[in-house]
């Protein structure tokens, strides 16, 4: 079975759809992000592994799902840290980066000084609204994560890939291929260029709204928000 992908202007229009006909607020929207990027660190990074996560996150709703996320993991036992360097004065936002103070997460401003003690990345820097080159403060984020050693979970795409064509053909993020990637809702079309373990998070969709967009919703096991895709599944 080949999967099928959902393009940048498609999963916009389809986050547009979830919060007006759908009915789903966006905060509901980004819990349900944040929780599956936590289950897929848990999986790919159980806490013997080691218990520090750095979470980079950006500007927009990615980075939304990356401070839930860095939530549930202090929650499961994890020591996050927070990278945050644009935060948005949006109320959401602010409500959640209490939620983490009041949990003594700690946000750092120096990322590749933080690199230095931590464990795992999870990088929630840009989802499907990313464009063009990456603009400052983040082109020393993308290189240090191009460089690090220590292994990724990206959320809903490598952050620098372009959503269609995937990572950039010279120069910056052109070597970043992370470990891991968490696909939501739907992959999007850079996923043939990923060649890392690809799972896919968004056990609320409903069928009808899958059909609409027509993509496959998959076979969610037990309660689990997420689904490793098999190789197989990848040959698109
Ligand atoms: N369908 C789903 O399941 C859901 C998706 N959500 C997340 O929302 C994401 C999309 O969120 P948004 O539309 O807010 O956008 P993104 O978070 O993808 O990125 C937009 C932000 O990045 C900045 N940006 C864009 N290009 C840039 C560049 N070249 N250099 C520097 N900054 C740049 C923009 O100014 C904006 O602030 C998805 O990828 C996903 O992670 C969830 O939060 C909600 C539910
Ligand atoms: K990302």
């Amino acid at each position: 079975m080949a999967l099928k992908t959902l393009g940048a202007k498609a999963a916009a229009a389809l986050d547009k759809e979830l919060m007006s006909t759908g009915a789903f607020s966006i905060d509901q929207l980004m819990e349900l992000a944040g929780l599956s990027v936590s289950q897929v660190v848990y999986r790919v990074h159980p806490i013997h592994k080691g218990h520090r996560v750095l979470v980079a996150c950006g500007p927009g709703n990615n980075g939304g799902d990356g401070l839930v996320a860095a939530r549930h993991l202090r929650q499961y036992g994890y020591q996050p840290t927070v990278y945050y360097p644009r935060r948005s004065k949006n109320d959401l936002y602010q409500r959640l980066a209490k939620q983490l103070e009041d949990l003594d997460v700690p946000f750092v401003e120096d990322f590749p000084e933080a690199l230095k003690s931590t464990d795992h990345i999870v990088d929630a820097l840009f989802g499907f609204s990313f464009s063009g080159e990456v603009r400052e403060p983040f082109p020393a984020v993308i290189k240090a994560l191009e460089e690090t050693n220590l292994p990724v979970t990206s959320v809903d795409a490598p952050s620098s890939w372009n959503i269609e064509d995937g990572p950039p053909k010279t120069g910056l993020g052109s070597s970043f291929h992370p470990e891991y990637l968490i696909s939501l809702t739907a992959p999007k079309p850079l996923v043939k260029y990923f060649k890392g373990r690809h799972f896919v998070g968004g056990r609320f969709v409903a069928p009808s709204i899958a059909k609409k967009y027509d993509f496959d919703i998959p076979e969610y096991q037990g309660i689990d928000q997420i689904v490793e895709v098999s190789p197989a599944d990848e040959k698109l």
